[in-house]
């Protein structure tokens, strides 16, 4: 249970300090602390064994095996949950060694498989693992190894896990929704499958992502892991190899398109919120054409966003404040950067739109202010620099062509190469979304040597790593020790040599949507404001300290992402509260939010975030 500070003790006024003791003591009255309150459960002896958000197996005491209809249903040695632990543990590292199905196999997935039986049969010690290793196994069940695994989903697949929205299920999905098992979900992430990670169209393979996204909510966010559900909505494939593959999982017919398309998004929609009114909803990895679209259509009126546009954008920005701060100087000096972004996708227009956002408002937030910001950006696409001369430009990305008249004095036109780009405005960061494994080839980083920057920054931002722009190996040993580097996906430091380090940061949304999600839930927000996402990003920059920064830290090791979300969250409740938003949660109404101070609010978060301890059990007739 949380404890409160003795510094926060001696600063509250006695009646909140009451108020907060309370919170903390008593989680029924105040919080959900879940895994300190009872469960009553109606079903006894093997259905709970199998019932994996209950089952405890060898840690279930010989009162509770008495109780719960258990005694002889189990080995008689009973364990503690860290001994139980352990011994998972031991077995992992052996199994992992052996698990491998043959020379392709490779380790990270025979990982995955043995977490995934895990979770499975056990979620509250599947989450202790993810959580106390969250080094090692955030990479397996996330970033990069989820994308190995929505590959080789139809061989993976044992038990379904979530719920699945097809074409076919047009007119159903009210009543479908009920076929769930829970009577509250507090987030569900989203996908149609479309784009996943830098893998392209996985069709109904793609639910993986929800579900590695789901997995940091529990670990990173502390939501309740019976609260959360992964949904794919098959809406077809466009992938040829999966239409014709007896294995797939999903409908073998070309994707919805239209209002077809929209009108089956809409029919979800309206079911979940029917069922279950205050749920989150993330749209994850959907291709770009409708992750615009569909975020526009719904942000005014449900509780949802888009991670890789919104939450890309926030973890985006936070890197490069830190990037600026790196070359020693102050963050308002942002709006001076010049940065060149390769992809015009989701990802890297959401940047774009929210970058320059920023730096107008730091420049006073007017019409000559958003026309300097947008100066300040180079994009480039599949087909080259992105200006006013190309013929159909897609209407995300027209607010930042380059202008005719820049054109000519920077020696640029419509299509030049990422290198002539890079060449000519000598930018202080390059960023890449473009899902294009080594496109900051050594000619491109090369250039970059001319940058105008004391120390450049490199974002290669796509996924899974052999998407990546480049790696940090490339990046240092051409720009030697002053680069800034991030990655989307985790790659191991540099050693430089002399006992110098080359540091990987990993730039990946992960550090943001976790803290949104558990930030909107817990402030009661209707909506996810420009402001909330925007107070999420603030946070995460102002995270690392200055001699971290300066040392080329600019993103916190995955070690800290509970404390980082914990932080993030905080910072969203705020601003719901600060922009009126917020509607509280529980018993914590809004009046009562507003009232908490900034320590209070980290304090009322942490609190309320799920810890995997096993929760007694009390068995009910029906
Ligand atoms: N690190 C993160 O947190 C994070 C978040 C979101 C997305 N991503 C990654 O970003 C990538 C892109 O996602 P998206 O949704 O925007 O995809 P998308 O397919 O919609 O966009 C890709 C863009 O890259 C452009 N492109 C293709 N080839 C190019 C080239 N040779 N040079 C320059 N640009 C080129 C395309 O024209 C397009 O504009 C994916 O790999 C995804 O995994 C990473
Ligand atoms: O899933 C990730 O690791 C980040 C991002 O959402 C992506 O689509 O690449
Ligand atoms: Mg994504």
């Amino acid at each position: 249970m949380a404890s409160i500070s003795r510094n926060l003790r001696r600063s509250l006024a006695p009646d909140r300090l009451r108020r907060l003791l309370l919170l903390s003591q008593h989680p029924r009255e105040y919080v959900t602390a879940e895994c300190h309150r009872p469960v009553v459960l109606h079903k006894r002896g093997p259905d709970i064994l199998h019932d994996p958000w209950f089952n405890r197996g060898t840690a279930f005491s010989m009162t509770e095996r008495d109780r719960l209809g258990l005694r002889g249903l189990l080995p008689p040695n009973v364990v503690s949950s860290q001994q139980q632990i352990d011994r998972f543990m031991l077995d992992l590292k052996r199994l992992q060694r052996y698990a491998k199905d043959g020379p392709s196999d490779t380790y990270p997935l025979a990982k995955w498989r043995i977490l995934n039986r895990l979770h499975d049969r056990n979620e509250t010690m599947y989450y202790k693992v993810l959580i106390d290793n969250i080094e090692e196994y955030a990479p397996i069940v996330y970033t990069p190894t989820v994308g190995l695994v929505c590959q080789n989903y139809s061989g993976l697949f044992r038990r379904p896990r979530g719920m699945y929205f097809s074409a076919e299920d047009r007119g159903e999905m009210m009543s479908m929704v009920y076929n769930w098992p829970a009577d509250q979900v507090d987030m569900i992430v989203v996908t149609d499958g479309s784009r996943i990670l830098g893998l392209g169209d996985l069709g109904v393979h793609g639910i993986g992502i929800a579900i590695g996204k789901l997995d940091l909510y529990v670990a990173a966010a502390g939501i309740n892991p019976q609260r959360v559900l992964p949904v794919m909505i098959d809406v077809g494939t466009n992938n040829e190899k999966l239409l014709k593959d007896p294995l797939y999982l999903g409908l073998q017919e070309h994707r919805l398109e239209g209002d077809e398309y929209v009108s089956v998004i809409d029919e979800f929609m309206e079911a979940v919120f029917t069922r279950w009114p205050n749920v989150i909803v993330q749209f994850e990895d959907f291709q770009s054409k409708w992750a615009f679209r569909l975020l526009q259509r719904y942000r005014k009126t449900y509780r949802m966003f888009n991670d890789d546009v919104q939450g890309t954008a926030g973890v985006a920005i936070a890197g490069l404040l830190g990037a600026v701060r790196a070359q020693g100087r102050p963050m308002i000096d942002f709006p001076k950067q010049r940065i060149v972004v390769a992809g015009a996708g989701s990802a890297g227009i959401g940047v774009v739109n929210a970058a320059s956002r920023t730096m107008a408002r730091m420049l006073g937030n007017n019409e000559v202010a958003f026309e300097s910001a947008r100066s300040q950006f180079w994009i480039v696409d599949a087909l080259g620099l992105i200006t006013e001369d190309r013929e159909d430009i897609d209407p995300d990305a027209r607010p930042f062509a380059r202008r005719k008249s820049e054109l000519g004095h920077q020696g640029l036109s419509e299509g030049a190469s990422l290198v002539e780009v890079v060449k000519k405005v000598k930018p202080d960061v390059i960023l890449g979304l473009s899902a294009v494994g080594g496109l900051f080839s050594e000619e491109v980083l090369e250039a970059l040597k001319d940058s105008s920057s004391s120390r450049p920054a490199i974002f290669a931002m796509s996924n899974p790593t052999k998407n990546a722009e480049c790696t940090p190996g490339e990046a240092f040993s051409i720009l030697g020790e002053k680069v800034i580097f991030a990655s989307g996906s985790p790659f191991h430091d540099v050693d430089l040599g002399d006992g110098k380090i080359g540091h990987s940061n990993q730039g990946n949304n992960m550090y943001l949507f976790p803290g949104i999600g558990l930030g909107t839930l817990l402030s009661g927000a209707r909506v996810i404001s420009d402001g909330m996402l925007q107070a999420a990003a603030e946070r995460l920059a102002s995270y690392m300290k200055e001699e971290e920064v300066l040392e080329g830290i600019i993103y916190p090791p995955i070690s800290r992402i509970r404390d980082i979300t914990k932080e993030v969250a905080a910072a969203v409740v705020r601003e719901a509260v600060a922009e009126d938003l917020a509607e509280g949660y529980r018993d914590m109404d809004a009046h009562e939010l507003a009232r908490l101070s900034e320590e209070e609010t980290i304090e009322y978060v942490k609190t309320n975030m799920w810890s995997p301890v096993y929760p007694t059990i009390i068995y009910k007739k029906d």
